[in-house]
């Protein structure tokens, strides 16, 4: 009888095989978790992040309060209109002011680094980074104890929503939600106040606008978010005890304000003796607006931030109910844009070239007014500034900034 073959040899050696083959295979996935482990720990921690100790202790310093029971804010869009102002303000009484800007260039960054400088002057640090920069946020609040978030970097104008609809999202709700992760991740958390907008009222017809009117009718994009951010405050407060306070700007302007705006970009125009667009309604009313003076809003900001109550929660978890408010932040007295240039025609000495056109279909709306008794209540907000003085502020500004030599001796104006 022929003996079978002895296979004992190669089906150990199979095995063997089988066994390395699985080995390697095992390896193949091991190193390829490994690598991806490498990218991502990259991908989150190589970025622009100057890590070392001295740029840790610049950020303390300028956000070390000054004053005894001092804030310690937060202020995002520092290097913008409304956030120099007010990291300024902040600075001048004593609180510490931490800016945040990722000086974009929607309008002339250049006035956004002449406002850096001027911040830098008083001793307030703006880092340079989006709102999206989510580990650098982390980071922020692991060096500081922020008391208070002053959220004031947006995408903001109305009009130009329809041209960049992206970056709409990308800043007021993408933004907004990236810093509020971070606020309620960290412990403590702070109290958050920020800039909603105006524009929310819409299509609202009710006047002077209350914060209890309707606000479900947005009339821009721009509006749509900032009515999002509002919504989206209500949820973060409501699962993680963030108190949050969102003030609704009316057209605020005065020195040091947005060229994009039109009391700016009219000034601009009158002066190179160009023509200007003033708008009127479909039906050939005027278009008025609740413009307010930026000392006054900044009064509101600061008012609003004193009277924010704490957070409750802390890393992630809600510990009881925390505060939610909005308020008007508005001037209670609309003035047509017609007005607006005749005012400014007078501070020029200069005759517009104005071109009455029906509002472009575009997301204006044609009036705002604010009735802002809530935010007198609870924080003494009153406006003290009208248009004509406050445009006299502006111009005044204007020319010292931008080296224009007015004509004539500037006279008195009033707006009746
Ligand atoms: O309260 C807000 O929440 C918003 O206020 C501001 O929006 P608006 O009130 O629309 O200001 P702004 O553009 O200066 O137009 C002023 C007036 O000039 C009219 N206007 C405008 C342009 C033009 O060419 N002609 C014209 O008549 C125009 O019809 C309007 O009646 C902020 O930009 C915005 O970021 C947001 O914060």
């Amino acid at each position: 009888m022929a003996s079978s073959p002895d296979t004992s040899k190669t089906i150990k050696l199979v095995r063997n095989n089988s066994y390395l083959r699985r080995l390697n295979i095992s390896f193949k996935i091991l190193f390829l978790l490994l690598a991806l482990l490498l990218l991502y720990t990259l991908s989150t921690h190589h970025h622009h992040l100057p890590l070392s100790s001295a740029w840790e202790n610049q950020v303390r310093h300028s956000a070390l309060p000054r004053r005894p029971n001092g804030m310690s804010v937060l202020v995002t869009g520092a290097a913008g209109f409304v956030g120099s102002h007010c990291s300024l303000a902040l600075k001048k009484r004593g609180d510490g002011v931490l800016g945040l800007d990722n000086f974009n260039p929607y309008y002339d960054p250049s006035l956004k680094r002449a406002r850096q400088h001027l911040l830098a002057k008083h001793r307030i640090l703006i880092i340079e980074a989006d709102l999206n920069d989510a580990p650098l946020l982390a980071k922020l609040f692991d060096v500081v104890s922020f008391s208070h978030v002053l959220h004031l970097a947006a995408q903001a104008g109305v009009r130009y929503a329809m041209q960049n609809p992206q970056s709409y999202v990308a800043s007021n709700i993408a933004g907004f939600v990236t810093l509020l992760e971070a606020s309620k991740t960290s412990n403590p958390q702070p109290a958050i106040v920020w800039a909603s907008s105006s524009s929310v009222y819409g299509l609202n017809n009710e006047s002077p606008f209350s914060e209890l009117h309707r606000t479900d009718q947005p009339a821009s994009l721009y509006a749509a978010t900032k009515k999002a951010g509002e919504a989206i405050a209500h949820t973060y407060n409501h699962i993680y005890g963030l108190s949050l306070t969102g003030l609704r700007f009316f057209t605020v302007y005065g020195p040091w304000g947005r060229p994009d705006m039109a009391y700016f970009f009219f000034t601009k125009s009158i002066l190179q003796g160009k023509p200007i667009d003033v708008y009127q309604t479909q039906d050939e009313r005027e278009v008025a607006r609740d413009f307010t003076y930026i000392d006054d809003v900044v009064k509101g900001c600061l008012g609003a931030l004193d009277t924010a109550e704490k957070s409750t929660g802390g890393g992630g978890k809600k510990h009881g109910a925390a505060q939610l408010r909005v308020y008007n932040l508005g001037n209670t007295s609309p003035v047509p844009v017609g007005k607006l240039v005749s005012v400014l025609e007078t501070l020029l000495r200069v005759k517009a070239k104005k071109h009455v056109i029906k509002m472009p279909r575009n997301g204006d709306v044609p009036f705002t007014h604010a009735n802002v008794s809530l935010a007198w209540r609870d924080f003494g907000y009153k406006p003290t500034t009208d248009l004509a003085t406050g445009l006299r502020k502006f111009v005044q500004w204007y020319v010292g900034y931008y080296g224009v030599r007015l004509g004539v001796e500037k006279e008195k104006i009033s707006l009746d």
